[in-house]
């Protein structure tokens, strides 16, 4: 153990992890900021964490593995009122931060210090004020914002079903507009009507964000958003017409109390319409206004967007974990009478692990430009031009799906990485999972949302068959019709090519077997189901080749003025990513490229180099990420590399710990073993 001075403390650091920081070659401040954005973001973001989290408030007693369901989520609720204060009067301190509001990725940072599984409040912050602002005309904004900034309300979004998740358009819960009341008569007709999932909804909220079918002058003009109150404001008691309740123990998210809710003919006021997009006038008439229908989906697609940057978080942190834990857990003997090996210097391992680090920052970054599409698109669909949404929708969606499926896999294999320890509760790792392993299904199932890209890409490639032109990240799609294969290139400019070639063939397969299935007397949908497979298959590989050609070139354009050690351990990530997934996917290049046997096997070797060269630099790489121990809540991965110190120090916390000897034993198990029983 070394003593080291860190933020005006003396701590004990193990003394592998003192060794890798000596031989880290790059300023790993200077990737901090580049991963938050900018130096002005990173001063920010520690400073409001200094201010949050120095206080010991997010700190738990008892740790909450301890605690029954009910403590728990009372728990969650005691922290999230002080999370909230803390994001109240900091966003108040902070006008003129555009990189950071409501949600931003700093608040979403320090929330992991105070809830290890989320807090009843994620879908106020998330859904419930994103749907106000995106789905409000100015008099509504100017009503319901403030007071759900303010917390006087607080809301979540209830769209799901017990029978309908995907499948929005087939929602049964009604809106029936009575124009004699001037209300909207809110009704769940069908036990598949109920609404299931909503976060916060099962004892939290008092306001939420139902999305029914709207009926007026017996008319049905589909689903539509009604800000609607379900439980007193006073009392907290439901409202007459309201059954609400928690809908039990799941695999994650147990401090959620995710609800269920029941109208039994509930009335609401006209005016509680969410009316951007369209409106009911006093006598009942439906009158639309925006251009585009889909524009209700708008929360969806923010929240599509903001999971990406959630992944890169996620994986950071699962990383920063396994990194460390491998620099200090050292295991078995590959050559007789040496010291057992740090298990980081295992090849495997750095196999599992550095594909880990460099996935945070290729997903950081397509995150960030991700974000930025989004925000021009809103800029013109404010200008009233919807012509970007579609691009928009099949970009979020399908990296939405790819994102959170990678990054549970990631994460399972950060676990794996840990061995037995890893297993523990305390490593943190299976709470990260559980997370993000139900970002692969909310907000739109995986194979759902790439179904959804599919049919942009197919429509797209009908306009490339056509010579017209298409947007930007399917520009490829251009080159499709060039018939000589090119020869293989394996730089990092030639293996983006060669996956966007891999994109393009895997479109046009499904464009050849859809045609087919019609030419033998197939209808359009039917000749689409038998392809499916295919489809998602060519729409996982465009977002592939979207995220390689974004992680290249932010790489490129973020690091364009950095030192040289950084601009080269940044440069290396990319390239061990670009090698990763050529290899991972040689089937594919050997099928649309001209990539031979050889070229495998160098694609191999440098792989493999490229390993080692990143090898001294893996725990400043990790420390970059710069995610605090409280944060991080993990044994496994804290900054000073006291493992097994720390897992010592909870197992003792275990209630089972308080008595030498638990009364189960004489009152089960003696009198079983003495043949009493
Ligand atoms: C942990 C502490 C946090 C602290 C908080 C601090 C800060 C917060 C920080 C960040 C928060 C933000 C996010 C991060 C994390 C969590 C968020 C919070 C909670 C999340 C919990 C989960 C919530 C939910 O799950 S809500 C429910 C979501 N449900 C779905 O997603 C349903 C999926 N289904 C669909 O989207 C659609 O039904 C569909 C499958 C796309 C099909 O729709 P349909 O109407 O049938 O359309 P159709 O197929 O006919 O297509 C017609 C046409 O429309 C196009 N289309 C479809 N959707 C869209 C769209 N959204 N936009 C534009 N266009 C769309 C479609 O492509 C077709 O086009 P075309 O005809 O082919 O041209
Ligand atoms: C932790 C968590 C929190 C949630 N929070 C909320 C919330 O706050 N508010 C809310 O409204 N909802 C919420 N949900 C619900 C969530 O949005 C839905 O569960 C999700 O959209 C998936 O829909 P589903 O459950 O209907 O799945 P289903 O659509 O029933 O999916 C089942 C299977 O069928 C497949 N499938 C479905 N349709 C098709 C198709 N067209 N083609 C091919 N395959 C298909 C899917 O791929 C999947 O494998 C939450 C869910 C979870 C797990």
């Amino acid at each position: 153990m070394k003593i080291k001075m860190l933020a005006g403390k003396t701590i004990e650091i193990n003394v592998d992890l003192v060794k890798e920081r000596a031989k880290c070659n790059f300023n790993i401040r200077e990737v901090t900021h580049i991963l938050d954005g900018g130096e002005k973001n990173t001063i920010q973001r520690k400073k409001i964490e200094d201010i949050s989290l120095n206080d010991g408030q997010s700190r738990d007693v008892i740790p909450e593995e301890y605690l029954s369901p009910k403590e728990r989520y009372e728990n969650a609720v005691k922290k999230s009122c002080i999370y909230a204060r803390i994001i109240k009067t900091e966003l108040m301190n902070m006008t003129g931060l555009e990189t950071l509001g409501f949600n931003s990725p700093v608040f979403r940072r320090i929330a992991d210090a105070y809830f290890k599984e989320v807090t009843p409040l994620l879908a106020h912050f998330g859904m419930f004020v994103p749907t106000i602002m995106g789905q409000c005309t100015p008099e509504q904004l100017a009503h319901w914002l403030p007071r759900a900034l303010n917390f006087e309300i607080v809301g979540t979004y209830v769209q799901t079903e017990l029978g309908h998740g995907t499948f929005i358009r087939g929602l049964e819960t009604t809106a029936t507009y009575d124009p004699q009341t001037e209300e909207f008569v809110l009704h769940s007709p069908t036990l598949s009507s109920y609404k299931w999932w909503a976060g916060g909804l099962g004892k939290t909220v008092n306001y939420c964000v139902v999305v029914a079918q709207l009926y007026t002058k017996g008319v049905c003009h589909g689903v539509h958003t009604f800000i609607v109150q379900i439980r007193d404001e006073e009392t907290h008691m439901p409202l007459p017409g309201i059954r609400v309740g928690d809908i039990g123990p799941k695999m994650g998210y147990n401090t959620g109390d995710n609800g269920f809710l029941v109208f039994n003919h509930h009335r609401i006021p006209r005016e509680n319409m969410m009316m951007k997009n369209a409106q009911v006038l006093k006598d009942g008439t439906y009158v639309k206004v925006a251009r585009h229908e889909k524009l209700t989906y708008g929360t969806m697609v923010y929240v599509r967007v903001m999971l990406v940057n959630e992944m890169a978080f996620n994986l950071a942190k699962a990383v920063t974990i396994a990194v460390r834990y491998s620099a200090v857990r050292r295991q078995s003997q590959p050559k007789p009478n040496q010291p057992e090996p740090q298990v980081l210097d295992y090849l495997t391992q750095q196999h599992k692990l550095f594909i880990c680090i460099a996935t945070a920052h290729a997903l950081q970054f397509t995150s960030d430009w991700l974000y930025k599409t989004f925000t021009s698109v809103l800029a013109d669909i404010r200008d009233d031009k919807i012509d970007t949404l579609p691009e928009l929708h099949a970009l979020s969606s399908c990296l939405k799906a790819i994102c959170t499926s990678d990054c549970a896999a990631f994460i399972e294999i950060c676990r794996f990485a840990c061995g037995g320890h890893g297993y523990m509760a305390s490593s943190n790792l299976s709470m990260i999972y559980s997370y993000v392993s139900a970002t692969r299904t909310y907000e739109g199932d995986y194979t759902v949302l790439l179904l959804q890209t599919a049919r942009f890409l197919v429509k797209a490639w009908e306009q490339v068959e056509k010579r017209r032109p298409v947007t930007s990240t399917i520009s490829y799609l251009s080159h499709a019709f060039d018939k000589l294969k090119k020869p293989w290139d394996g730089s990092n400019e030639g293996i983006i090519r060669a996956f966007q070639r891999v994109a393009a063939g895997k479109i046009s397969a499904c464009i050849n077997c859809i045609r087919y299935h019609q030419k033998s007397g197939k209808d359009f949908e039917d000749a689409w189901q038998l392809t499916t497979i295919q489809l998602v298959a060519a729409a996982e590989a465009h977002c592939r080749a979207v995220i390689y050609d974004t992680y290249y070139n932010e790489t490129i354009r973020l690091t364009a003025s950095s030192s040289p050690n950084v601009k080269s351990v940044m440069e290396q990530l990319c390239t061990l990513y670009l090698l990763y997934w050529s290899l991972e996917r040689t089937g594919d290049l050997l099928r649309f490229t001209s990539l031979s046997e050889k070229d495998i096997f160098d694609l191999q070797q440098r792989y493999e180099k490229m390993l080692a060269v990143i090898r001294p630099n893996a725990v400043g790489l990790v420390d970059a990420f710069d995610i605090r121990d409280e944060i991080l809540n993990s044994t496994l991965g804290a900054y000073d590399g006291r493992v097994y110190e720390r897992l010592m120090e909870e197992a003792l916390k275990s209630p089972l710990n308080a008595e030498p000897v638990n009364s189960s034993f004489h009152k089960h198990l003696k009198p079983f073993m003495q043949g009493k029983l």
